[in-house]
């Protein structure tokens, strides 16, 4: 399947999504709070009273080594959060949801330490992302079930040769 082109669209301050449409309905994207001082850095996720929150099913990290793809996966009852505390990643979305007004979207933005931010994915949406950084990136997810060990809500497909207009190339300019 050929790339869809992507055009960049500024969702928040210092946040840019790369999309072959809209922003894919029920996806959230936000920049998030970190204060830094002479001591360290404190970085705001997610509180109980934040309006994209739902249920807290889990908090789990998970890491990433540079040039690796973690995709393409999605969930049939889960909602995940993705921050990056340390690291860059790239994240890339696609709706394939028949229903959905976006249908056939592609989405991308950065998260790492350089540009903080949370990206909420509901159900249904395929998902992953590329560390592009030099270092091991570290993602933190927060997720609105628990893990089922028995059956998990995981449905993969390869990251590569698949039927998702989206390759995780570099782009040189
Ligand atoms: C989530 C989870 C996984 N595991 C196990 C399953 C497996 O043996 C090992 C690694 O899990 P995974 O292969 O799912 O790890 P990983 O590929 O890092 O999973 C993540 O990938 C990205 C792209 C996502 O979108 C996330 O939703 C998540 O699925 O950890 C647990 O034991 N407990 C848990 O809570």
């Amino acid at each position: 399947m050929s790339n869809l082109p992507l055009r960049a669209v500024k969702v928040d301050e210092g946040l840019i999504l790369r999309s072959s449409g809209d922003v894919i309905d029920g996806v959230e994207i936000r920049r998030a709070k970190v204060i830094p001082d002479e001591r360290g850095r404190l970085g705001e996720i997610m509180r109980a009273d934040d309006p994209w929150f739902e249920k807290f099913g889990q908090v789990y990290f998970t890491t990433t080594y540079p040039g690796i793809v973690k995709a393409w996966h999605f969930h049939k009852k889960q909602t995940d959060h993705f921050y990056v505390p340390k690291g860059l990643i790239k994240v890339a979305l696609y709706d394939e949801r028949k229903e959905s007004s976006t249908y056939g979207t592609v989405n991308q933005i950065y998260l790492g330490e350089h540009c903080p931010g949370l990206v909420r994915i509901p159900p249904g949406i395929q998902h992953g992302w590329m560390c592009v950084g030099n270092e091991e990136a570290y993602i933190i997810n927060i997720v609105s079930e628990m893990y089922d060990y028995n059956s998990p809500d995981e449905y993969r497909t390869g990251p590569h040769d698949n039927h998702i207009p989206y390759d995780w190339e570099r782009k040189d300019g």
